[in-house]
């Protein structure tokens, strides 16, 4: 069973094509990022995935269709972390402790504060605590919206732009723990714009402009081909160490 599979995706604002008949399937355990320019309609397609916009076409999550699944089997199917998560009152255990929703009664049970520790200390955040969400940097919330998706344990993790607002110390951090959640089994899509950070840590890109796929790449099939024509630039692709390396000229 593949953990997605979208057919013929389009989606369109007020008569507006934003997307067009997107089609590509995710294996499990597979760390996809999506690339592409400003307005291409990565952030649409997430929101189609997620249930958030009704679009054409078909979507199946792990083996259901999207159509058929309520509320809360798909928040434990797929979590989500925004491009901007709003803070509020909420101390960062508390805020953490929401992603356990779809499962929780009335009141958390001790798996579920126990689950919660584990994930704050996975992230590295657990010193963060007891602090109120609105008290926190924008690298530091964004690292607790990471924390709350994980605590909701779901097969599929899809994350807008995650390491904006990082330093480069945290960016690598973040990376490297979505790899090693793609490693252990967890689906991960990501829409970056960090190309070269991308290139280093993930595994398979889209790349889309105007609503469609210009290309589906493995790290090592990559041509810089793809990145002039989705990116409208001239482009040198260096091998490193670490995987390709790509300067926009
Ligand atoms: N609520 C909306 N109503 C109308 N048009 C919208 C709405 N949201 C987005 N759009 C338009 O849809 C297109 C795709 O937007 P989308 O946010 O999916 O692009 P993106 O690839 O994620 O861009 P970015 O890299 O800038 O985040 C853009 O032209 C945008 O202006």
């Amino acid at each position: 069973m593949k953990a997605l599979v979208l057919e013929d995706v389009s989606f369109s604002y007020n008569g507006r094509s934003i997307l067009k008949e997107v089609s590509f399937d995710v294996e499990k355990g597979e760390f996809l990022v999506i690339l592409g320019p400003n307005g291409a309609g990565k952030s649409t397609l997430l929101r189609c995935i997620l249930g958030m916009l009704k679009c054409s076409g078909s979507i199946d999550i792990m083996g259901r269709n999207l159509k058929t699944l309520r509320r809360d089997e798909l928040a434990r199917l797929i979590s989500y972390v925004p491009q901007r998560v709003e803070p509020n009152f909420l101390r960062v255990f508390d805020f953490v402790l929401l992603g356990r929703k779809p499962y929780m009664s009335l009141r958390p049970s001790n798996e579920d504060i126990k689950l919660v520790i584990n994930v704050l200390e996975t992230v590295g955040i657990e010193k963060l605590a007891e602090r109120p969400t609105k008290m926190l940097s924008g690298g530091e919330l964004q690292k607790v919206a990471i924390a709350r998706a994980l605590a909701q344990e779901t097969p599929i993790l899809v994350l807008d732009e995650p390491t904006n607002n990082l330093d480069p110390k945290s960016q690598i951090e973040i990376m490297r723990l979505l790899r090693e959640l793609s490693l252990a089994g967890k689906t991960v899509i990501a829409v970056m714009h960090d190309v070269n950070l991308a290139l280093r840590f993930g595994e398979r890109f889209i790349f889309m402009k105007k609503g469609e796929i210009l290309g589906d790449y493995r790290k090592n099939t990559i041509r810089k081909e793809v990145f002039e024509k989705t990116f409208d630039a001239k482009v040198e692709l260096i091998e490193t160490k670490h995987g390709p390396l790509c300067y926009f000229l």
